[in-house]
């Protein structure tokens, strides 16, 4: 295995990021003071029209939120997208699938996002009719993303959970501006070793999303370091060349995955689940938490 990890101490650190998820409905503002107050550089942007940044905002808007981005010196890593790219769908759903894809690209390269989060959605289809519908949308949205300057990132979420899943529908689409979202959680559900995992993903990897539950049956939000999800296996893995990989390294870092210099994202269903503790309190100490899994903070206690 080669690192390329800040053990070494010449890679760029790794970048921090959180959810607006994890912040109902917060307005952009309070969320750039949120990032700005507890150490993230970027923010991943729930493209949902319950929040203030989505698809149908129009243009004076989009330039506006950019502009409050780069006046406090925070990211927009992406746009999470609701889009499901295995769902069954028939023509008319077919040609509403491509146009949501179509913006989403448009909403990120408009608001100077390098990604944008699309979901599988297979539900119980036989995998290789989702794979295949999953491979040719995302194929087919892989030019104008070139164009925008944009990667579509699949995540590894409901029908696609595991690297493997995902792996199947990302290795024939073969673009580099169609990848994967390694969510950890997501992956550990589908009862796949972190290592597997980023040896299916990492030729693909855009980012990493971290969170932490209880247990596979109690998914409530929690602290980063108070559950069970394997984040230092997970965390371990970034900037390894997997032992097995082969074929052309796509990243023009030179890396599999972007390793150091990458983003972890702290996606925090808070949406999903209102009891859980609210966000903002946890972030400077789920930052410190992930900074002393790379080795690369004061040790833990
Ligand atoms: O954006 C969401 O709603 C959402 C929900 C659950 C997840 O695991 C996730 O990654 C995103």
């Amino acid at each position: 295995m080669v690192s390329t990890g800040n053990a070494h101490g010449t890679a760029p650190a790794m970048r921090f990021a959180f959810s607006t998820l994890g912040v109902p409905g917060m307005p952009v503002a309070d969320v750039l003071r949120l990032a700005t107050d507890t150490g993230y550089q970027g923010v991943e942007l729930r493209a949902h029209p319950e929040e203030p940044v989505h698809p149908l905002i129009g243009m004076r808007e989009r330039a506006a939120v950019r502009k409050q981005f780069a006046d406090a010196g925070v990211e927009i890593l992406a746009v999470a997208g609701y889009a499901q790219v295995a769902a069954a769908r028939d023509t008319a759903g077919e040609e509403e699938l491509a146009q949501e894809l179509s913006e989403l690209v448009w909403l990120a390269a408009d608001l100077g996002a390098p990604y944008v989060r699309v979901f599988p959605g297979g539900g119980e289809r036989p995998a290789a009719e989702a794979d295949a519908d999953a491979a040719r949308r995302l194929a087919a949205v892989a030019p104008l993303a070139a164009e925008r300057g944009v990667r579509v990132l699949l995540e590894t979420h409901d029908s696609h959970r595991t690297g493997a899943a995902a792996a199947r529908v990302l290795g024939p689409v073969g673009h580099r501006q169609v990848g994967a979202l390694w969510d950890v959680l997501h992956s550990w559900l589908g009862g796949e070793e972190p290592t597997d995992t980023h040896a299916a993903l990492a030729p693909h990897l855009g980012y990493v999303q971290v969170k932490d539950v209880a247990s596979a049956e109690d998914r409530t939000p929690l602290p980063l370091g108070a559950g069970t999800v394997p984040l230092a296996a997970a965390l371990a893995t970034l900037g390894q060349d997997p032992a097995d990989a082969h074929g052309p390294v796509p990243a023009p870092e030179g890396t599999y995955d972007q390793g150091a210099g990458g983003w972890l994202c702290w996606e925090y269903e808070k949406r999903w689940y209102p009891g859980a503790t609210d966000l903002p309190a946890l972030l400077a100490p789920g930052r410190a938490h992930l900074q002393r899994l790379l080795g690369d903070g004061p040790a833990a206690s």
